[in-house]
């Protein structure tokens, strides 16, 4: 009841209804429609893989709930630019403020910044924040079975793909691992850390992993911390990664993905 992942939910629904008086649903579905600035971030990972290199989406996130500020000294457009230098396939951008201190204009400058694809990082929860994150140039955004019914993630992907972005879906177990599957997209998160409790573990990749189909690209996330993480997942075949907290409390996220995963 009292969980985060609930709190987070109940500010959401307030922020849509704020975001819908201050700019109309059809002007920032007019506004998503004009842009054309578009990246394919389901082929940047492909692209990756099929050069025999992991496909690292590199997070960019200033706090969280569970850890509170992570990167004091936080340049949005420095760390993505920094990313591509490295190596990134993708960007992940935390666009929450209440709980991750994120903006949507760190979306913005960190895309700018390079000519990698970008996730809008937030809690979907309305079909009017998938327009917004298109106009605001996402490449890609996330649904997180954990709270969405499947006719919902079905209908917000439908109009992800139709505005041009990519989903990633995101699952903790095996439920809603099942009720992603129904979904078109072929990328499947599994996010290690449980979002109501918090707890870590990347048994939760190992354990969900023989379920997926070989068609889909399996991103393990958070909690990617050392490289024995980074080879126990690629034992297992899995080599789509979404990290974070390991690059962002670094001096350089860039060299610090360069030495996780190159080093
Ligand atoms: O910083 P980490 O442990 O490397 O984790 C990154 C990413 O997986 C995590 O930020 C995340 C995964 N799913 C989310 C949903 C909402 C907010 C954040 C997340």
């Amino acid at each position: 009841m009292s969980d985060i992942l609930k709190k987070i939910w109940a500010t959401k629904h307030d922020e849509v209804a704020a975001a819908r008086k201050a700019i109309p649903f059809a002007e920032i579905r007019a506004q998503a429609e004009a842009n054309a600035d578009r990246r394919d971030f389901v082929a940047a990972l492909r692209a990756k893989h099929a050069a025999d290199q992991p496909g690292i989406i590199a997070e960019i996130k200033k706090a969280s709930p569970s850890k509170g500020v992570i990167r004091a000294d936080f340049q949005p457009a420095e760390h993505a630019a920094d990313y591509a230098d490295n190596g990134a396939a993708c960007l992940s951008v935390l666009t929450d403020r209440n709980y991750f201190q994120g903006h949507e204009d760190y979306l913005k400058a960190a895309r700018a910044a390079c000519t990698l694809p970008a996730l809008r990082k937030d809690f979907m929860v309305d079909e009017y924040q998938l327009f917004e994150a298109r106009a605001w140039s996402a490449d890609c955004i996330l649904l997180i079975a954990a709270e969405l019914s499947l006719p919902q993630m079905k209908d917000f992907e439908a109009i992800a793909h139709a505005l041009g972005m990519s989903v990633l879906v995101e699952v903790h177990n095996g439920e809603e691992l099942d009720a992603a599957l129904e979904l078109t997209t072929p990328l499947v998160g599994i996010n290690n850390r449980n979002l109501r409790t918090f707890e870590v573990s990347l048994d939760t990749t190992l354990g969900l992993l023989q379920n997926i189909p070989s068609d889909r690209i399996v991103v393990t996330e958070s909690g990617i911390l050392a490289t024995t993480d980074v080879s126990l997942m690629q034992q297992n075949n899995v080599n789509t990664f979404l990290v974070g907290e390991a690059f962002m409390r670094q001096p350089s996220p860039g060299k610090a993905l360069h030495s996780l995963f190159f080093g």
